[in-house]
C-alpha cells in the first residue's frame, strides 16, 4: 500500500515560491491501480518524483506499507525505495546489455549472488512473456517489449507498489494494450499497489480502477473508474468518456424536418441497470419514435458506459420525455444547441457507432 499524506511541494522561496504539489492525499491499496489524469502542469512530473523521494516534499509524508520514506535519513532511504518500482516512459534500458542483464541490474547492485540473480531473471522474464527474448539487445525489441522488460526490472526486487509514469507514452495501440493487459495481471497476481500516472485518457479507461484528477497540483476529483463514468456531472467522467458529436438524421438538408423541432438530449447509459432495448421503451412510453442521433458506448468492468444523443420530437414535453428516460434507469439531460451547431457536429463526426454485445 502507498498513502500519501498532505504532500506539498513548493519550489522557491519567498514572492518566487511556486507551490506544485500542494496537500495532496491519496491512498492506492494492495491489488488497485489508481490512474492520477492531469493537465500539463499539473504536477504529474513532481507527484511521481516526490513519491519516489528524488525530489524531497516540502512537508506532508509518503507511506509504502506504513514506513514513513520521508522521515528516513539518506542512507536507509536506499533500501526503503526497494518498495516502489518505477516504470518510466523511456524505458530506460541499457543499450549495450541484453534484456536479461537490463532486469539483472538491480539485483547485482543489491549483490545478490550469481545463481540466484539467473534463476530470479528467468522468473521475471517469463513473467512479463519474454522468456524468448532474454539474449536480445533493446534495440532488437519493439517498443512495448522494451517497456515490458522495464518492468521486470522494476519487479526485479519484489516492490509492493509500482510506479508507472507515462509508461504507455508514445506505445502504439497494440503494445499499450498489452502493457495494459500485463500490469492487470500483476496487479493481481502479485497484489500489487499501482500509481498509473499518465495524460492518456483512454489508457486510464482500460487499465485503471480508481481514478485521481490533479489540476493545479491538487486533487479535485477522485473515485472508482466506473462510478466516475456513471456521473454526468463529473467532469472526470465525461472526461473519460468523451461524447462523440450528433450523427445520423442531422443531416444538412433538414430530411426530417428542422432540428429546431426537435429536442436533443444527451442519455448516459449505465448498462447494468438499464435494458438493452431502452430507447423503444421509451418511445413506446411516449408514444412517439425518438431517433438515435448518435452514441459511443464501451464496456468498462464488465459494465456498458457511455453517452447517447437522441431526438425527442418538439411536441413532447421535456418533463415528460426526461421521465420516461429517467424511469429506465438512464441519465437525461437535454441540450441547449441551434440547428447550425448540430450540423457542425453532423460534418465533425470521426467515429462510426460502437456496438456492444
Ligand atoms: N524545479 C522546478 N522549479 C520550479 N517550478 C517547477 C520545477 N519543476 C516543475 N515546476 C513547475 O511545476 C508545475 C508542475 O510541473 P510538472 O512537470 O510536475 O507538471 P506535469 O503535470 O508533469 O506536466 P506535463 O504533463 O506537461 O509533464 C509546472 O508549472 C512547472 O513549471
Amino acid at each position: 500500500m502507498i498513502e500519501l499524506r498532505s504532500l506539498t511541494k513548493t519550489y522557491g522561496e519567498g514572492q518566487h515560491a511556486t507551490t506544485v504539489l500542494d496537500s495532496l492525499d491519496l491512498t492506492v491499496s494492495p491489488g488497485e491501480i489508481t490512474a492520477v489524469v492531469g493537465p500539463s502542469g499539473a504536477g504529474k512530473s513532481t507527484l511521481a518524483a516526490c513519491v519516489t523521494l528524488l525530489e524531497r516534499p516540502t512537508s506532508g509524508a509518503v507511506l509504502v506499507g506504513g514506513r514513513d520514506l520521508t522521515a528516513l535519513p539518506e542512507k536507509d532511504l536506499r533500501e526503503a525505495r526497494r518498495g516502489i518500482g518505477t516504470v518510466f516512459q523511456a524505458d530506460g534500458l541499457l543499450t549495450r546489455r541484453t534484456a536479461a542483464q537490463n532486469v539483472e541490474l538491480p539485483l547485482k547492485h543489491l549483490g545478490v549472488v550469481p545463481a540466484q540473480r539467473r534463476a530470479r531473471v528467468a522468473e521475471l522474464l517469463e513473467r512479463v512473456g519474454l522468456a524468448d527474448k532474454a539474449h536480445r539487445y533493446p534495440h532488437e525489441l519493439s517498443g512495448g517489449q522494451r517497456q515490458r522488460v522495464g518492468i521486470a526490472r522494476a519487479l526485479a526486487l519484489r516492490p509492493s507498489v509500482l510506479l508507472s509514469d507515462e509508461a504507455t507514452s508514445g506505445l502504439d495501440p497494440q503494445a499499450t494494450a498489452s502493457i495494459v493487459a500485463l500490469l492487470k495481471e500483476l496487479r493481481d497476481d502479485l497484489q500489487l499497489a499501482v500509481l498509473f500516472i499518465t495524460h492518456e485518457m483512454d489508457t486510464v479507461v482500460a487499465v485503471a480502477d480508481t481514478v485521481a484528477r490533479l489540476d493545479h497540483g491538487r486533487i479535485v476529483e477522485h473515485g472508482a473508474l466506473v462510478d466516475l463514468l456513471h456521473t454526468p456531472s463529473s467532469p472526470l467522467g465525461r472526461a473519460l468518456l468523451p461524447r462523440r458529436a450528433h450523427a445520423g438524421s442531422i443531416a444538412e438538408d433538414g430530411a426530417t424536418g428542422p432540428a429546431t423541432q426537435r429536442s436533443v438530449w444527451v442519455v448516459s447509459h449505465a448498462g447494468h441497470r438499464v435494458p438493452a432495448d431502452w430507447l423503444v421503451r421509451a418511445s413506446r412510453a411516449l408514444g412517439t419514435d425518438l431517433e438515435l442521433l448518435g452514441a459511443s458506448l464501451s464496456t468498462v468492468a464488465g459494465v456498458a458506459v457511455g453517452h447517447a444523443v437522441i431526438g425527442a420530437p418538439g411536441h413532447l414535453d421535456d418533463d415528460d420525455v426526461e421521465a420516461a428516460l429517467i424511469g429506465l434507469g438512464l441519465h437525461a439531460q437535454r441540450e441547449e444547441s441551434d440547428a447550425a451547431e448540430q450540423r457542425a457536429a453532423a460534418r465533425t463526426l470521426e467515429q462510426p457507432l460502437e456496438v456492444v454485445a
